[in-house]
């Protein structure tokens, strides 16, 4: 993320939005041609019926009746054909665009996670995935061709209209000018309430989040009120300034309406007195009145629109700031074969903190982890121990020092080669509303059913998905099947078997699992894991006696290292941990 938000001017917004239709350009200027022959077809629609008046104020009407019927109709077929291509057009492009938008959003929050996390809440950010995206559709589908309409219709009728009375056209444009100035003038205001009501709006959606997410710890924990209250004052903040918008909406629209007003009664005192002063025929009279008051048609239609581009241009710098977004590490490395490297893990004095204000989460810290060993991370809770495995995926890079995998230093390697050193099985397990077989087949896309049955059966899942109403076709995730947080982790274990990398990381993987389950699937996570190296983050006893070594953090410091037997005996940092863990008064009373 950019420590210093940048400010776009509206001109520069619409530049880098306009960039986005290069690719549609045929389609918006036909739009643009559909959207001047429609505005074209009213005016003639219009001239049509101000000509018939003065037919009939001159007593010609029922000679050219039949004609002035044919006219109109035809008018009014060639304004609907118009008005459908120049819509349906527009939305096609505007659509394809907002699409694009949303890939792009979600390709550039999976580069920069979980930098874009540590700014912006979770609701925030699927508020600019869907509703800041959805207001692009008013730019793209009802301004961008639309200012062009407004542009160039007036100037054709004005060309026009210059040729019958000089003196009106000159009035007209002072009177466009005058309502292209409204949205102009109040500009900073409603560009700087327009952040408000999105920024109001987002902050909004995320409590609304927050409270489905937490829908269970709100009833069981007695928070509903509490909720409620904080819920009910981030959707008054939003009523407030919704208001505010809208009252300078209403202000502006009615200052147009007043240009409107004014420009028709003008232009039609001109009009009377011009005709019969020059010899004018009065039958003119209504067809110069229409003509004038079409011209402002469109720059008023544009000008109402322009009053919202305070929300439009809000919205679309709420998208580029997650678009332009800069990563927290660098992929530039190099691809490396996850097979040519040793599975050895090495932290050179690493020394981290999450951000500077804060203390060192990893101060100093130095180990080695050999090819095959089964290691487990231990120590206090905020000790560092996720912070490690953080360090080791490349969510951050050390602020000091270096990690190694097989002697290389993991910022020389992409970050897809590095994803393909591991396997890893984290405490939230997040299912996705496919298949059982296809959620597991998710650690290797090639692998055959066979591969993904035969994993899971090593990660004990086969019996209890086997007992599923669809078996292994069963859909889980939202909307699916429930599953228990030890379903989900045996799935999650089975993927990461199935993914078959060199080092497997495990957060706790087994937490969820009952003691039966727990014993099965360390025992198997042994067997299947012979050759490959394992780091474990472990709470449980059971977890910590299963590795080959323990390293004990203190403070995001190596405060000691051995195998179980060592450390009980040294009587240092984790047999102080097992004292204090209710683990450790389990295994008082005879359990493992
Ligand atoms: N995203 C973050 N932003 C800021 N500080 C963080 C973040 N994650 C962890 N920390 C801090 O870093 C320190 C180490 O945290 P870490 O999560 O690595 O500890 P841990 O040993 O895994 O703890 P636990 O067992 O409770 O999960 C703590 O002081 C914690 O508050």
């Amino acid at each position: 993320m950019n420590k210093e938000e940048k400010k776009f001017t509206r001109l520069k917004n619409v530049i880098r939005l306009s960039k986005r239709l290069k690719k549609y350009r045929l389609r918006m200027v036909a739009a643009v041609g559909a959207g001047v022959g429609n505005q074209l077809s009213i005016v003639a629609a219009s001239v049509l019926g101000a000509w018939t008046v003065g037919l009939a104020i001159d007593g010609k009407l029922m000679q050219e009746l039949n004609h002035v019927i044919a006219a109109t109709i035809a008018a009014i077929i060639i304004r609907i054909l118009f008005y459908a291509l120049e819509m349906w057009i527009c939305h096609d492009v505007a659509f394809k665009v907002l699409a694009d938008f949303r890939i792009q959003l979600f390709d550039s929050i999976e580069r920069v996670s979980p930098a874009i996390l540590l700014n912006m809440r979770s609701g925030q950010l699927a508020s600019t995935l869907m509703s800041d995206v959805e207001i692009m559709e008013w730019f793209f589908a009802h301004t961008f061709g639309s200012v062009l309409v407004a542009i160039i219709t007036p100037l054709i009728l004005m060309i026009i209209l210059w040729q019958i009375l000089p003196i009106l056209d000159l009035v007209m444009f002072l009177f466009a000018v005058a309502a292209v100035i409204i949205p102009i003038w109040r500009k900073k205001k409603a560009d700087e309430q327009g952040k408000e009501v999105r920024e109001a709006l987002a902050d909004a959606n995320a409590v609304t989040l927050e409270g489905v997410q937490g829908l269970k710890e709100i009833l069981t924990l007695n928070y509903r009120t509490g909720y409620e209250e904080k819920n009910r004052a981030y959707l008054e903040r939003m009523y407030k300034k919704q208001f505010s918008y809208s009252k300078r909406l209403g202000t502006e629209g009615m200052l147009l309406q007043m240009v409107l007003g004014v420009s028709g009664l003008v232009a039609a005192l001109i009009a009377a007195w011009y005709v019969g002063k020059d010899g004018m025929p009065a039958s003119m009279y209504t067809i110069i009145v229409v003509l004038s008051a079409t011209i402002l048609g469109p720059v008023i239609e544009i000008c109402n629109t322009a009053r919202n581009f305070g929300l439009i241009f809000a919205a679309a710098d709420r998208i580029y700031r997650v678009l332009e977004a800069e990563p927290l590490v660098e992929d530039t490395g190099k691809d490396v074969e996850a097979g040519k490297l040793t599975p050895e893990i090495q932290f050179d004095h690493v020394s981290f903190r999450y951000r500077e204000e804060l203390d060192l989460a990893a101060d100093d810290l130095s180990f080695h982890i050999h090819p095959g060993e089964h290691v487990a991370i231990a120590g206090a809770s905020g000790a560092g121990k996720s912070t490690c495995i953080q360090l080791l995926l490349r969510n951050w890079d050390p602020e000091k020092g270096c990690i190694r995998i097989g002697g290389k230093d993991i910022r020389d390697m992409s970050l897809k080669s590095l994803n393909e050193m591991y396997g890893t099985v984290l405490q939230d397990v997040y299912l996705f509303q496919i298949s059982i077989l296809e959620n597991i087949r998710l650690g290797r896309s090639g692998a055959t059913d066979e591969e993904v049955i035969e994993a899971a059966k090593e990660a004990f899942a086969h019996e209890f998905i086997m007992e599923l109403p669809d078996g292994y076709q069963t859909v889980a995730g939202e909307g699916g099947v429930k599953l228990s947080g030890g379903q989900r982790q045996r799935i999650a274990i089975a993927r990461a078997l199935l993914k078959g990398s060199p080092i497997l990381i495990l957060d706790e993987a087994v937490s969820n699992l009952d003691t039966e389950n727990e014993r099965n699937i360390q025992e198997s996570i042994q067997q299947s894991t012979q050759n490959r190296t394992v780091v474990m983050i472990a709470h449980r006893l059971s977890t910590i006696k299963s590795a080959d070594r323990i390293i004990c953090l203190e403070h995001g410091k190596v405060a000691e290292t051995g195998t179980f037997e060592e450390l009980m005996e040294k009587k240092g940092c984790l047999k102080k941990l097992l004292e204090n863990s209710a683990d450790t008064n389990n295994t008082k009373k005879g359990e493992p």
